[in-house]
Formats: structure tokens, C-alpha cells, sequence
């Protein structure tokens, strides 16, 4: 869906490319977050995309169209942005902002506001409380909600977001994340995404691009893969650690069944968990209930036994080995 091949950013005056000679391929309705130390040109390569700012060298491609000097208002309108300070205009509505784009690409007023209904639910705003209201009549994370459907309203293929959560509270951030994967389950758009906050990346990334100094991309992966394997010693401190723990909210249940012998479930103390369950959510489980380990229901089968030993052991093989 989106390819960057070679593509480099020298700002005039500067000794370093921000961004150097950087290639990465994104697929439809892949979800993609960009990682790496202040200064290493995540901005930069994300605003290329758009062209906000322009390449020095290289070539960009969207659904294998190479953008790279076609017509800047036109690649635009298929990509929705959406930035920290979402810039909502403070002397029009939520509805009428949200609705901006779709009134300049001509859509009727009776379609737009129903437009804007939508998405507001969509975003988990009620349209009868919200519609009519003025952003300073709202909190940051129902502001920033509302950035996020301000970039759906014309329906874009692909959204591009530098930072979207970094203004909320870490409560209110780790809603909004949450309900900003469900969105992203039902609407499946190309999403790349910068944030300063690897928790925010391993959490919310198909796939996580780590920049290293230089604007290197030290390692292109899923969250699993990098926890499991990182690419070297930068990859692995930038993760930092508790790199296991955290693999046990990404690992599946299924996961471990797939890999390690287990029984059918017999007279042991066990609770019920579903195999689509993190495995880090089946250990909590166990130990609230102190069982002696997990009964997981397969179906036109009988149910699984894993005891929680076999549940560690298997947890903390690297994820090759589990896959
Ligand atoms: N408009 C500009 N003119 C000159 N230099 C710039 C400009 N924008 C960014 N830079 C420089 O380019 C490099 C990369 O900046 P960029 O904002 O892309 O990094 P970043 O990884 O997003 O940083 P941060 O995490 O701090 O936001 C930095 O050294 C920065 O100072």
C-alpha cells in the first residue's frame, strides 16, 4: 500500500540527512508505528508520505503509484492526518469540524451532518451530546477523538497520526488505545503512526519500525518478534526491560497450545479461559483463583489442560520456536 524506496530528507542548512536513503514497505490495512530516540527523523519520514515534506531523494509509491511529484492535493485527500495538537477550529462545531473536508469536496449539508453523526459514534462520541458543541466545551481525549474522525470523514485508504495520544493523560491514553484498536479492527485502513512510547507501540503495531541514531532503521518487525529478537543491542536497549513480561500480553493462549503437550482437562483446579486469551491475562486468572493451571475449550474437541508450569516454560520460548 505504501512504499518508500530510497528516499532521503537533507533540510537546507543542515550537516546530516534527517532521514537517509530509508526504503520500508507497508501493506493494506497493516498497522504501522514508528519508534526511535528524539531527533531520528520519524516526523520527517512520516510527513514524506504526505509531503508535507518534501523528499530530497527517493521515491514514494501508494497502492503502487508512485506520488513522489504527482498532484499534492489529490494525495492528500486520500490520506487523513492526525497530529497532537489536533488544531480544531474553536468557532465551529464538532459536527461542522468534523465535516470540513467532505463541504470541500462538495457533499451536501443534510449528508455531512449525517456524516458527522457517524463518526462521531464511530469515535465513541454521542452525536446528541457532542454535535453541536464547541471544541473547548471538550476534554483533550474527546478532542482528540474527534481529530481522529475529523481524518475518517472522507473515508482515506490511509491515515497517517504523529503522536495522536501524547496530550492525554496515560489513563485516558490507554482508552483511547483501546478503542482506537477496535476501531481500526472494523475499518482496516492503512495506519502509520509515530510515538515516542514503546509501550504505546508494542501495544497498537501490526508492525514497529525502531530508528536508531542517523535515522537507521534498526529493525522492522511485529511487537512478538522484537521482544523475542532484537536486532541488536540498540533494539534491545530502546525496548528496555521486562522484554518477557511484556511478551505475555502479546502471546495467545493458542500460541502455547500449539506448542506445548497438553492433556485433556481432567480433575486438577483450573479456570476456563479462551484461546484467544493473552496468555498474561490466563496467568492473572490463575493466580486470582489459585488453580493449578488453565482448561481451554477447543471446538468439536475436548477441552485443553495446561498447567501453569507448562504455560511459563512455553511463555518464555523465544516466539520462532512457537510459531
Ligand atoms: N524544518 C526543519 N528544518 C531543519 N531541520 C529540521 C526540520 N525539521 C526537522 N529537522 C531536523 O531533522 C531531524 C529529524 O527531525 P524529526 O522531527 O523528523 O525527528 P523525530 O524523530 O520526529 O523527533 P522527535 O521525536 O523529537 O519529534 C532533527 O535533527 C531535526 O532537528
Amino acid at each position: 500500500m505504501i512504499c518508500l524506496d530510497q528516499v532521503s530528507k537533507h533540510y537546507p542548512g543542515q550537516g546530516k540527512a534527517a532521514v537517509s536513503e530509508l526504503s520500508m514497505e507497508i501493506g493494506r490495512g497493516e498497522f504501522v508505528v514508528l519508534v526511535g530516540p528524539s531527533g531520528c527523523g520519524k516526523t520527517t519520514t512520516l510527513r514524506m508520505i504526505n509531503r508535507l515534506v518534501e523528499p530530497t531523494h527517493g521515491r514514494i509509491f501508494i497502492e503502487g503509484r508512485d506520488v513522489t511529484h504527482t498532484d499534492v492535493d489529490g494525495l492528500r485527500r486520500g490520506i487523513g492526518y492526525v497530529i497532537q495538537q489536533i488544531g480544531l477550529l474553536p468557532h465551529l462545531t464538532i459536527a461542522d469540524n468534523i465535516a470540513l473536508v467532505p463541504k470541500m469536496l462538495g457533499m451536501k449539508k443534510s449528508e455531512r451532518r449525517e456524516r458527522a453523526r457517524e463518526l462521531l459514534e464511530m469515535v465513541g462520541l454521542d452525536p446528541v451530546t457532542y454535535a453541536d458543541r464547541y471544541p473547548r466545551q471538550l476534554s483533550g481525549g474527546q478532542q482528540q477523538r474527534v481529530g481522529v474522525a475529523r481524518a475518517l470523514a472522507a473515508d482515506p485508504p490511509v491515515m497517517l497520526m504523529d503522536e495522536p495520544f501524547g496530550a492525554v493523560d496515560p489513563i485516558a491514553r490507554e482508552k483511547l488505545q483501546t478503542e482506537f484498536l477496535r476501531l481500526q479492527e472494523r475499518i482496516r485502513k492503512t495506519i502509520v503512526m509515530v510515538t515516542h512510547d514503546i509501550d504505546e507501540a508494542l501495544r497498537l503495531g501490526d508492525r514497529i519500525a525502531i530508528f536508531g541514531p542517523g535515522s537507521r532503521l534498526s529493525q522492522f518487525d511485529t511487537p512478538l518478534e522484537i521482544l523475542s529478537n532484537p536486532a541488536d543491542d540498540f533494539v534491545r536497549d530502546f525496548v528496555g526491560s521486562g522484554a518477557p513480561v511484556r511478551r505475555l500480553s502479546l502471546l495467545k493462549v493458542s500460541d502455547v497450545l500449539a506448542a506445548a503437550p497438553s492433556h485433556a482437562a481432567g480433575a486438577a483446579s483450573t479456570v476456563e479461559v479462551g484461546a484467544d486469551d493473552s496468555v498474561h491475562r490466563a496467568l492473572e486468572l490463575v493466580l486470582a483463583a489459585g488453580a493449578e493451571g488453565i482448561e481451554v475449550g477447543v471446538p468439536g474437541d475436548v477441552s485443553r489442560y495446561l498447567d501453569l508450569q507448562t504455560l511459563l516454560t512455553a511463555a518464555a520460548q523465544p516466539a520462532k520456536v512457537l510459531s
